[in-house]
């Protein structure tokens, strides 16, 4: 017999899955039940489950670290950290309340690539639980292997966060053994699948959003609220044009820029530019009909600079140079690692108003901005804000003042990640869940084939979702 036929016929031998009539912790009538904990009592089974959790990891080849779900799954991630040598995280439910209060055990390095390992699949939710932990640690969380699948959707559902599950087993196949061996007939088997079929478990849905006193205001409202100028400004163009929809166009050609903004003008309130990114960049060629067409559709002009160094470089690297962000920009994004000193300098180099935009957290899997440095963010921002900052890129609502703006990246409608480590949501996950008042969208724009109605798209989503967060 083969060893997971073997440990299938074995598990039902152990009552780890049982066929009756069972009332589930939902309330839910259900003819089977699954109990993965008895495989402590059985090393034997524990040994081969182990062994086969290993053997179907994804091809992608070793992780640099595991972290069993607690706690069924401890004892499997044990075995395999042992036997294959790869080092073990341990993720504590609750932090310990004295010591060192940590909350995952072990020794990692951000970056590390952490595979999941769990005995039963049914939602994912313990698995996602799992992966937002370590994300926010640092580590990237790509797999995740199981034992059981319960085919109950927890794949699917965890592929939107970017992790890949893959299973030992999936009860279809469990069914399929154990009715050859005559450990159950066919009734139980047809018992089940209907069972399976009628009950597909949904992720509960993200609770990032803290409820803020923010979520409840229109833009007209907290328009009164907003002490700089460049956020009046662009709040009026987004009640005007009834767009919350920010442009990223990361296009190395000026046609292209040029192009994309005529295309997506009148269906944005913003136009994000990378403008060192441009090959054939000159002045008089590129900023002087941006500037047109900014007037033309208007919207805004948002350069992505994300200025990190001391104040007096700063200032030369906003007002010189080739681009002279200084003379066209009306936002600009700032980092908030050199503190109070760079949004001084801001300040003191231009008469336009420039809004400063402070990234105070980011989209990509493995950042290593952590709680600390985002909190520092905020308290900059909040106390600059009649100044110079306008308003936070995040994931998150941070500011709790209703005039500061929140701009959220990585959304995208069709797809849940790019090859180099970008996650997305959608637009409704951006503004309801996270509390985004302005979504930031690149590629799924710039790399529609239907680049016009892409962005009414896009635009009408992110603006429902305005609407149904200021009525809730
Ligand atoms: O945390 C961050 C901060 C900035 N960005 C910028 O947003 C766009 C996203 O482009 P997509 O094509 O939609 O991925 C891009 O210009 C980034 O520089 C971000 O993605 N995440």
């Amino acid at each position: 017999m083969a060893v997971l036929e073997e440990l299938i016929v074995n598990l039902e031998g152990i009552e780890a899955v049982k066929f009756g009539e069972f009332t589930l912790k939902s309330g839910l009538q259900s003819p089977v039940y699954f109990d993965l904990r008895v495989l402590v009592s059985h090393p034997r089974f524990m040994k081969q489950a182990s062994q086969l959790l290993w053997q179907v990891r994804d091809s992608a080849g070793p992780p640099d670290i595991i972290c069993g779900v607690p706690y069924t799954a401890l004892p499997l991630a044990t075995i395999i950290s042992c036997d294959e040598n790869v080092p073990m995280l341990i993720r504590r439910k609750e932090a310990k309340g004295y010591g060192t209060k940590k909350i995952l055990e072990g020794h990692f390095k951000p970056g590390d690539e952490c595979l999941i390992i769990e005995d039963v699949i049914t939602s994912g939710t313990s698995i996602l639980e799992t992966a937002e932990l370590l994300r926010e640690h640092g580590l990237v969380v790509k797999h995740a292997v199981v034992l059981l699948n319960r085919e109950q959707g927890g794949e699917e559902n965890l592929d939107q966060h970017g992790i890949k599950v893959t299973s030992v087993c999936k009860v279809s196949d469990m069914l399929e053994v154990l009715l050859k061996h005559q450990r159950i007939d066919q009734s139980v088997v047809e018992a089940v699948r209907l069972f399976i079929q009628n009950n597909r478990a949904c992720l509960p849905p993200r609770v990032t959003l803290k409820k803020s006193v923010v979520d409840g205001l229109d833009f007209q409202t907290r328009s009164s609220k907003m002490l700089h100028p460049m956020a009046k400004k662009l709040v009026e163009v987004m009640i005007g044009k009834k767009s919350n929809l920010c442009a990223a166009v990361d296009v190395t050609k000026t046609s292209e820029l040029l192009g994309l903004a005529e295309q997506l003008g009148p269906f944005v309130c913003v136009i994000k530019t990378h403008i060192d990114i441009l090959e054939d960049f000159q002045y008089e060629r590129t900023i002087k009909p941006l500037l047109a067409l900014a007037q033309k559709h208007n919207f805004l002009l948002f350069e992505d600079r994300k200025f990190a160094d001391i104040g007096n470089t700063v200032s030369l690297q906003f007002q010189k140079g080739l681009y002279a962000i200084a003379t066209w920009a009306d936002l600009i994004t700032v980092h908030g690692i050199p503190g109070p000193s760079l949004l001084k300098a801001l300040e003191k180099s231009s008469e336009r108003c420039i809004g400063a935009v402070m990234v105070s957290e980011m989209s990509c899997e493995g950042n290593l901005i952590d709680s600390e440095y985002t909190k520092k963010c905020i308290s900059l921002v909040e106390s600059t804000s009649s100044t110079c900052a306008m308003g936070v890129v995040s994931q998150s609502r941070l500011s709790h003042q209703s005039g500061i703006l929140q701009f959220t990246p990585g959304v995208n409608l069709s797809t849940s990640k790019d090859n180099l480590s970008q996650r997305y949501v959608s637009p409704e996950q951006a503004i309801l869940e996270r509390g985004a008042d302005i979504i930031i969208v690149g590629r799924g724009l710039t790399q529609s084939p239907n680049v016009e109605q892409t962005a009414k798209d896009y635009q009408s989503k992110a603006w429902e979702a305005y609407l149904t967060r200021i009525q809730s």
